[in-house]
């Protein structure tokens, strides 16, 4: 089995091509493929396919190409994944399968037809615009955080930190406790916390993640522009451009009337092919 192997800002992704849909991914295969002692170790996968060749993708093939078939690392779905639509783009043009124009890149997704810009240094896409819906609580080792609910696509809850605590002492290793009435399909939880301005933007901020399916990682696509609608609704805005600071990197959201666009640098690293024999199994 042919893969490459790239990340957005420390979010990390396996990539197979299986241009015709006939590969049988399974969530085992996706959990062995991520696991990082006995597998290639990933946050995600992302199967290249054609919109056509996809069961959720053929209804968007006359807008996109290449759907894409994103997994979180347990083998869960997910409806977006917004470093990974990044990845994903990337890889369709260096491997010749997109050609990049002046026009933006559709690609197909579980949450509908995204857009997609690139250059050398990065790839900015065009994302749901976050919408906030509810507050929500989510309690960590005795800590309880009020945030916002957020909807990109996939599900989010933002929660700032109090004055005094650093983003640096929360203890990620365990997933946070949500109400799972506000959430029944799971949850992302950003923590964040403000920083000092940043030239060319109407704010800056530091956030850590726990993902659904995929616990902390370095970075997360939907969770920067959920992370940057709701700073710039607590600064009285609707729109506004954001720097988030991830642990990997700097994410930069732009939020117009009708649009978020999503942009950061987009890296592969390495392509080969795997043993899935030699794989653990499920
Ligand atoms: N890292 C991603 C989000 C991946 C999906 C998420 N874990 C979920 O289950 O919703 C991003 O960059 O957006």
């Amino acid at each position: 089995m042919e893969f490459t192997k790239g990340h957005g800002t420390g979010n990390d992704f396996v990539i197979l091509p299986d241009p015709d849909g006939a590969l049988d991914l399974t969530p085992g295969l996706v959990a062995a493929l991520c696991d990082r002692r006995r597998g290639l170790g990933a946050d995600g996968v992302l199967r290249v396919v054609r919109a056509a060749k996809h069961p959720e993708g053929a209804a968007l093939a006359g807008e996109a190409e290449w759907f894409m078939d994103y997994w979180n690392a347990d083998g869960s779905f997910a409806e977006m994944c917004g470093n990974g639509a990044r990845v994903f783009v990337r890889y369709l043009v260096a491997t010749g399968l997109a050609v990049p124009t002046d026009e933006a890149l559709p690609v197909a997704t579980r949450a509908g037809v995204l857009r997609a810009l690139v250059t050398a240094d990065a790839v900015a896409v065009e994302m749901r615009r976050p919408r906030l819906y509810d507050a929500a609580t989510a309690t960590l080792g005795g800590l309880a955080l009020t945030g916002t609910a957020v909807d990109v696509g996939n599900p989010h809850l933002v929660c700032g930190l109090p004055a005094g605590l650093e983003l640096s002492a929360l203890d990620l290793t365990r997933a946070p406790e949500v109400d799972p009435a506000v959430f029944p399909a799971g949850v992302n939880v950003e923590f964040t916390a403000s920083a000092d301005p940043v030239d060319g933007t109407d704010g800056h901020v530091l956030m850590r993640v726990y993902e659904r399916g995929s616990a902390e990682t370095l970075s997360c696509g939907t969770g920067a522009c959920a992370v940057a609608a709701v700073a710039l609704r607590d600064a009285g805005r609707d729109t506004g451009v954001m720097a988030v600071d991830v642990p990997g990197g700097r994410l930069t959201v732009t939020i117009t009337d009708d649009s978020c666009w999503l942009a950061g640098p987009a890296v592969l690293v390495a392509t080969g092919e795997i043993d899935s024999t030699a794989l653990p199994t499920a």
